[in-house]
């Protein structure tokens, strides 16, 4: 869908892009990057807005360099910035967008209603776009990207200035962008765990440079942790505590418990890390979990986080900085000198 071969940008103080090459296939892609990694610059060439100073690259097949307004035909934007006219509606806009990517105008007129339906916009889509939040703004650009029914979009940063609720609903139509519509998504991001929950696949450029391309399985492979919550009883009002001394006792490797909140789906529960030598491990803490009266919530082999892929990396040598995890990091994942968390 999207291949760069030696791909450069070298403006008169900075090499943008470093002979980035890269292939990405259809579905949701995360481009992440901490600021200034070269994001914006190489969507901007992807849709024929920028030339290349050296490489290639194609969209959906085609030439940047000879075929952007092909390309900008296909292919959905959402620019990072605000860049909103305020004194019309959301309407007026998109209706207006729609017309500018040729469709008839009650086409346009129904694809617009339809598109701010879909993010979410209602009766404020008659408001002038000055009186909105910031989310709302976020909607409508991303609406103006959709309207003319492209194959694929480019969303640059869509997050941005949203607060986490915000942020949880963007994401939340991004994937729907793909799930009900087939249109394929590169979203950018400085934060990995957005991307984590979003994308299919996660492209990590760093000083224009490729650092990583690969399926989202692939950055959180299973460890050979076994994570465990338990609920407290009366005999002991401190379950977990109880249930790591009972399994250091039976001779099994564990973990330090994870704080509350540790970005897990029971944000409020505590987890206990066992290291599972086998089948035997698993067996072992439900026979403990039983006798000691504690109710087993759940038992689950651990997963890693992007995050610490790249915290492996900067302990390993001296890599340049990597994009930032925007979660709390469990205690036992967060070894000094590790990167802004
Ligand atoms: N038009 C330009 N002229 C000169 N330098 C530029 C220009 N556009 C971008 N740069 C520089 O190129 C580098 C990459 O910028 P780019 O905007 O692509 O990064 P990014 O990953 O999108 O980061 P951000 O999210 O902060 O925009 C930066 O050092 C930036 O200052």
């Amino acid at each position: 869908m999207i291949a760069t071969e030696s791909l450069s940008k070298r403006y008169p103080r900075v090499t943008a892009l470093d002979r980035l090459s890269v292939d990405i296939a259809p579905g949701v892609t995360g481009l992440v990057g901490a600021n200034g990694a070269g994001k914006s610059t190489l969507i901007k060439i992807l849709l024929g807005l920028s030339p290349a100073s050296e490489g290639t690259a194609a969209v959906l097949g085609l030439d940047v360099a000879t075929e952007g307004g092909a390309i900008r035909e296909r292919v959905g934007y959402m620019p990072e910035h605000d860049c909103l006219p305020p004194d019309v509606s959301a309407t007026e806009f998109v209706v207006h967008m729609a017309r500018m990517s040729g469709l008839p105008p009650t086409a346009a007129r129904e694809r617009t209603a339809d598109t701010l339906r879909h993010v979410g916009l209602y009766e404020e889509r008659y408001r002038p776009i000055g009186g909105y939040s910031t989310g709302m703004k976020q909607r409508v650009k991303l609406a103006q990207a959709l309207v003319h029914d492209p194959q694929l979009v480019f969303l640059d940063e869509p997050t941005n200035g949203l607060d986490p609720a915000g942020r949880d609903e963007m994401l939340g139509l991004i994937r729907r962008v793909h799930r009900d519509f087939g249109i394929s998504v590169l979203v950018t991001s400085h934060l990995l765990g957005e991307l984590e929950r979003t994308c299919d696949h996660v492209v990590v450029i760093d000083g224009g440079k490729l650092l990583r391309s690969s399926a989202t399985d692939e950055f959180t492979q299973a460890t050979t942790s076994l994570a465990v919550e338990v609920t407290d009883s009366d005999a002991h009002p401190d379950g977990l505590r109880a249930l790591r001394e009972a399994l250091t006792a039976a001779g099994a490797v564990t973990g330090p418990a994870a704080g509350p909140g540790e970005g897990n789906p029971a944000a409020t529960g505590r987890l206990l890390y066992v290291e599972a030598a086998g089948e035997e491990t698993y067996d072992l803490v439900r026979d403990t979990v039983a006798e000691l009266g504690l109710g087993l919530v759940r038992m689950e082999q651990r997963r890693h986080r992007i995050a610490e892929v790249f915290r492996d990396r900067a302990d390993d040598s001296s890599t340049a900085p990597a994009p930032r995890d925007e979660r709390p990091a469990a205690p036992e994942a967060a070894p000094a000198g590790a990167p802004d968390a």
